[in-house]
């Protein structure tokens, strides 16, 4: 199975909540046609579908906390190997959360090309967030939850930056500027890869 997956372009897309990865990533999407899988978007799926396992994804999510590990790599695998034959690369966004997920990724799955690092301050994430949150219709875009999302961000996944440091991959984004400026940093980041 994972075979299919052997030669697979990676790139992993990390940053706080709100930092700006989904923006970023629909922008590599319309220029380079990598696939991207959301590991949010994918648990919210789950949980719009209703089922059983939704219902309690939408309680550990709701409070800002982690869904196991397992859970959310079966749903990244699943999703990478749908779209193996057609796929020129894959965005991993908002994964690994924590340096055990970047692990156990690289054991099932196979190693990033490339870290993203979407660089945001606290202050701005916030700000971006509670905006989000007047449309997203996310029970998670609250100041509450944000808040949550936000210590977990730093206490779990900043670590992950610092994992993938050591291997040379990661690219950090100042994502503070304006879209488009971000993404000419990210185009040369990509554009380096090939
Ligand atoms: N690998 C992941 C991805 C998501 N989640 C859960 O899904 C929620 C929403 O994830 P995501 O959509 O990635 O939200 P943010 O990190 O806030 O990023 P953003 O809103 O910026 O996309 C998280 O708080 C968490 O409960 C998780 O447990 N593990
Ligand atoms: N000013 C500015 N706003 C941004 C930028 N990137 C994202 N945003 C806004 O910030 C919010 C969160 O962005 P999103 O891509 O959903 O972030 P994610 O949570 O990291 O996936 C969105 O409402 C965007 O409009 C940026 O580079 N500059
Ligand atoms: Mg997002």
């Amino acid at each position: 199975m994972t075979d299919k997956l052997k030669d697979a372009k990676i790139v992993f897309v990390v940053g706080g909540p709100g930092s700006g990865k989904g923006t970023q990533c629909e922008k590599i999407v319309a220029k380079y046609g990598y696939t991207h899988l959301s590991s949010g978007d994918l648990l919210r799926a789950e949980v719009a579908s209703g089922s059983e396992r939704g219902k309690q994804l939408q309680a550990i999510m709701q409070k800002g906390e982690l869904v196991p590990l397992d859970t959310v790599l079966d749903m990244i695998k699943e999703a990478m190997i749908a779209k193996a034959d057609v796929s020129k690369g894959y965005l991993i966004d908002g994964y690994p959360r924590e340096v055990k997920q970047g692990e156990e990724f690289e054991k099932k799955i196979g190693a990033p090309a490339l870290l993203l690092y979407v660089d945001a301050k606290a202050e701005t994430m916030v700000k971006r967030l509670m905006k989000r949150g007047e449309t997203s219709g996310r029970a998670d875009d609250n100041e509450e939850t944000i808040k949550k999302r936000l210590d977990l961000y730093y206490k779990a996944t900043e670590p992950v930056i610092a994992y993938y440091e050591k291997c040379s991959i990661v690219r950090k984004i100042n994502s503070e500027l304006p879209v488009d400026e971000v993404f000419a940093i990210v185009e040369k980041a990509i554009d380096e890869l090939k």
